[in-house]
């Protein structure tokens, strides 16, 4: 039995006064959830949102990482600098990530190794763009992206991680995936996922559906049964719509 799992990624939003204040708002209204749930606010907020949310179930998570140890990468951060701050998850391969920064498979899958080798949990992001999904070309997209970003990881390893469907097109746009197309597309990962390390793995693995996440959709989005958890992008910014969501149905 898989626990759902549900996250709120913040990006480029809220300082770190107004996120510390927000996290403590959302621990009084998520009191008692009956899911994993994680939020991810930016590096600066990392610190005084984990504290504001250290005695509760909530959990941190951040956006993104680099795979090294440390070293002379200006601009960015480590798995080690994460765990330090207290982060038990971290966000790889977001479709933003790919599109804005250049992020590719292979950079993808150094973030889950180096994620996992620190106890981190990664949550890896695919999803097709628009253009691919007209031209038919979904299940090679996302397959591509699933067995890129998770090669040369074991078994128990890719159990051990979250996966995040998030279809560019529904991302921001209010355009949701239907939850029948969600579903097929999720359960298409895990048998990607069963083809590339066993079925044992694919059972365990956790996948999110991402993309315009609200109120309103998520009962249905979650009954479909290979969605395993939400990760949320706007609706994450209003603590009793986020609420709602993590008490779905
Ligand atoms: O990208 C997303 C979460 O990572 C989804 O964003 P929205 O929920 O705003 O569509």
């Amino acid at each position: 039995m898989r626990k759902p799992i549900i996250a709120g990624n913040w990006k480029m939003h809220k300082t770190a006064t107004a996120s510390e204040a927000f996290a403590r708002d959302l621990c009084d209204n998520i009191t008692g959830a009956a899911v994993d749930v994680v939020i991810c606010p930016n590096f600066t907020a990392l610190l005084p949102v984990g504290i504001a949310i250290k005695e509760t179930p909530i959990k941190l998570g951040a956006q993104n990482m680099h795979w090294e140890e440390q070293g002379a990468f200006t601009g960015e951060i480590s798995p080690a600098m994460l765990q330090d701050s207290g982060c038990d998850y971290v966000i790889v391969g977001h479709s933003e990530r790919r599109q804005y920064f250049a992020e590719t498979d292979e950079a993808v899958n150094k973030k889950v190794k180096a994620a996992l080798a620190h106890n981190l949990t990664p949550i890896v992001c695919v999803g097709e763009m628009l253009a691919q999904r007209e031209a038919g070309q979904t299940q090679t997209i996302v397959g591509a992206q699933v067995r890129g970003g998770l090669a040369g990881l074991s078994a128990e390893a890719v159990a051990s991680l979250v996966i995040a469907y998030e279809p560019v097109w529904a991302i921001g746009t209010g355009r949701t995936a239907s939850a029948v197309d969600a579903q097929e597309v999720c359960r298409f990962i895990r048998d990607t996922v069963a083809a590339l390390v066993g079925q044992g793995s694919a059972d365990c693995v956790r996948i999110q559906y991402g993309g315009s996440v609200k109120a309103d959709n998520i009962d249905e989005l979650m009954a479909q049964p290979d969605i395993d958890g939400a990760l949320v992008g706007g609706a994450s910014l209003d603590t009793k719509t986020f609420a709602r969501i993590v008490n779905f149905q």
